[in-house]
């Protein structure tokens, strides 16, 4: 069976500080609003250089050089992924396009980090990891939730990790929402989150987040998934659903004095963009429960509710809170960000640049197991909600 959760999800048991790594140097394809976000995020890291950036055109590049300062622009991405200065291409350009950008990336030799979803279909993914492996570079979808500290603090109490102050036993369900409205931002029918052929729809955009929660704690593949949702007739893309998982044992002797099998679980899940909903994870177990509170897909507060004997009877509550760090003068000079606590990115950031810097071609906090795991339930909510996968038009 596979396992999904590796056994210790830190790339670097020494680091202290979460900020800490060696020097990269990024260049960008797509300069558009994430694009913009990371490139701002990255000024928290004083040793992390953007150094080329590429747009469709000339003129969009040139702009976003000028206002980050990035020494080198392109238009059109091939003369930026041969550009010799530059160590790892980021990749924040639409869904549609990720196999061809990935795979003239690792062509010329660069380390990758995609943006979320990592693919359109399975196919695609397990092609563009091979690839990767083939010629020992590092590939990571940037599923950026696992690198916030709420989220690895989260982890490490769910594995039980050494020197952790709670544990939940085991567990039993984990609940996860996103769902924004995207009207508040994506222009309707224009936006690619509207459009199929760009590889728009709530399950490509939105679903991954709530997806790699689930797949966080637990550590088999699961076993069934039933979806509901709806698909908007005139755009034909999915915009939003819900799906329940079922996660088998792992394994292991059944407690003496509980029915349940060490590692069998549940996970309820919602995503969309219709409707903003609270957006948080709890993740449940035989002694307690903890909430990933919201923004949960890019948190900074963590709350632990031990249980106490009996229906509900409450014991210790622990709260940890991770501030995100505060705008420095340039990233403010700079416009700020596009998205909510976009000044988390340094994290992720900062992890590739260890795992790189050690060597790794993939990080534990999300492996390519994970992310072709998450890939083939994004496939079956699309089969089960009858919309087309992308490229089939
Ligand atoms: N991790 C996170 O928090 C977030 C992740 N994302 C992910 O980032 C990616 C981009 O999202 P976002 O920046 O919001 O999107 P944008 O609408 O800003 O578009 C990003 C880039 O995609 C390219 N693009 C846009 N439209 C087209 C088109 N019709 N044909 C070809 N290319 C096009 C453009 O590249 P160019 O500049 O070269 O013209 C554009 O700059 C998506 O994968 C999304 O899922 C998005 C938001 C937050
Ligand atoms: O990909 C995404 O993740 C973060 C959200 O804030 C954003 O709207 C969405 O597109």
């Amino acid at each position: 069976m596979a396992t999904s959760v590796p056994p210790n999800p830190l790339d670097d048991l020494s680091i202290k500080d979460p900020l800490e790594c060696p020097p990269l140097k990024w260049g960008l394809i797509g300069c558009g609003r994430v694009s913009h976000d990371f490139t701002q995020a990255l000024k928290h890291l004083p040793s992390q250089s953007v150094v080329a950036c590429s747009a469709r055109s000339e003129g969009g590049a040139k702009a976003f050089a000028e206002k980050h300062s990035i020494p080198s622009f392109y238009g059109g991405y091939d003369g930026m992924v041969k550009d010799a200065n530059v160590e790892i291409v980021y990749i924040g350009n639409v869904h549609a396009f990720r196999r061809s950008t990935v795979e003239m990336c690792l062509l010329a030799d660069k380390h990758v980090l995609v943006e979320k979803p990592f693919a359109c279909s399975v196919a695609d993914g397990e092609y563009l990891i091979g690839l990767a492996k083939e010629r020992n570079l590092f590939i990571m979808e940037g599923m950026w939730t696992r690198f916030f500290p709420a989220v690895q603090k989260a982890r490490n109490i769910a594995l039980g990790a050494e020197g952790e102050d709670a544990s939940l036993g085991d567990i039993a369900k984990v609940f996860s929402d996103f769902n924004f409205y995207a009207p508040d931002h994506e222009e309707y029918p224009t936006s690619f989150v509207y459009n199929r052929k760009l590889g728009g729809g709530a399950g490509l955009l939105v679903a991954p987040y709530p997806l790699a929660a689930a797949t966080m704690f637990f550590k088999s593949e699961p076993d069934s998934a039933k979806v509901v949702g709806q698909v908007d007739e005139d755009t034909g893309v999915d915009l939003q659903g819900a799906m329940v998982l079922n996660f088998p044992p792992t394994g292991g002797e059944k407690p003496a004095n509980a029915p349940k099998l060490p590692g069998a679980g549940v996970a309820v899940l919602s995503w969309g963009m219709a409707c903003e909903s609270a957006e948080s994870t709890t993740i449940v177990g035989a002694k307690g429960r903890m909430t990933i509170e919201s923004p949960g897909h890019c948190p900074t507060k963590l709350t632990v509710n031990l249980k106490a004997h009996g229906r509900g009877e409450v014991g210790k509550t622990l709260e940890y809170e991770y501030p995100m760090p505060v705008d420095t003068e340039a990233i403010t000079k700079a416009g700020g960000f596009n998205y909510p606590n976009s000044e988390g990115f340094c994290y992720e950031a900062a992890a590739v640049a260890r795992c790189i810097g050690a060597g790794k071609k993939e990080a534990p906090q999300y492996t390519h197991a994970e992310t072709l795991v998450n890939l083939k339930l994004i496939e079956e909510i699309q089969q089960q909600l009858g919309v087309k996968p992308v490229g089939t038009d």
